[in-house]
């Protein structure tokens, strides 16, 4: 390992200043998690988790991005403690496949293509939803708002500005769909690295309700309030979150 010049030493302070600097905008998740849960007292947490980048550390290989064991232990937690959906880049069969957790809502292709449970559906006879039976042999719902674009062997992202279809669409159509816009009681959590986060970000910043965060380890420009380093310091909250919800429901 070679010696830090001063040079390297100043661009390092240089790097977590302009962090620090960023944060004082968009505040770790983790050291805001008392004021997050204090707003989320009495209320419904809908969560919507990016997959690459977030639960799964960005690698060389698309086919290689695998999530930790305790990074599924902790997404197989919370999706039984709350309403979770992962929203992700990929077509839904890769994601599908990455994931394997039965009780996840799945929206693949930057949400285009969004495969539900039956029974967590306020309805299921709109036009484009279509009843099926997904790969483990549960019944599901798909809706797929841009089925034309959909990729047979491309990815999708070639096509994405032609389309009125994006993440933060699908955060409305599930949030729809699973029953809570009418109500006034939930908050969508949303945790997300890639640009492609951003629509959903606005979305809930739109709401004026919810947590926007995104995972980024370098300042950017984003419509998160909040932020988190990198995958393990999502876990870390997701565990948090889980305690708390668990905590609650014996207290
Ligand atoms: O919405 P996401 O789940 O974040 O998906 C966005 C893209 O993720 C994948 O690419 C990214 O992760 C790869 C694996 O770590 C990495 O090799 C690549 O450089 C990243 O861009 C996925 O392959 C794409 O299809 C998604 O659009």
């Amino acid at each position: 390992m070679g010696l830090l010049t001063e040079s390297d030493a100043n661009n390092n302070h240089g790097l977590l200043d302009s962090y620090t600097t960023w944060q004082e905008e968009h505040p770790s998740a983790l050291d805001s998690f008392e004021d997050m849960i204090a707003v989320a007292e009495g209320k419904k947490l809908v969560l919507f988790l990016d997959y690459d980048g977030t639960l799964s550390p960005i690698v060389n290989d698309p086919d290689k991005a695998f999530m930790s064991d305790a990074m599924r232990a902790a997404v197989r937690e919370v999706a039984y403690l709350f309403p979770t959906a992962i929203v992700s880049g990929r077509c839904i069969d890769k994601v599908n496949g990455f994931v394997k957790l039965d009780n996840v809502v799945y929206a693949g292709s930057h949400g285009m293509d969004i495969w539900t449970p039956t029974g967590s559906l306020k309805y299921e006879d709109v036009g484009q939803q279509i009843k099926s039976i997904d790969e483990q042999g549960n019944k599901v719902v798909k809706f797929q708002p841009a089925q034309e674009f959909l990729p047979t062997v491309k990815e999708v992202m070639e096509i994405k500005p032609s389309i009125n279809w994006n993440k933060g669409r699908a955060l409305e159509y599930l949030l729809d769909t699973f029953g809570f816009t009418s109500s006034s009681d939930f908050l969508p959590l949303y945790i997300g690295d890639d640009t492609t986060d951003e629509d959903a970000f606005e979305v809930i910043r739109g709401l004026r309700r919810g947590f926007p965060i995104i995972v980024s380890s370098v300042p950017r420009n984003t419509k998160a309030s909040y932020s988190l380093r990198d995958p393990d310091e999502v876990m870390d909250f997701m565990v948090r979150l889980a305690k708390w919800k668990k905590a609650k429901s014996t207290a």
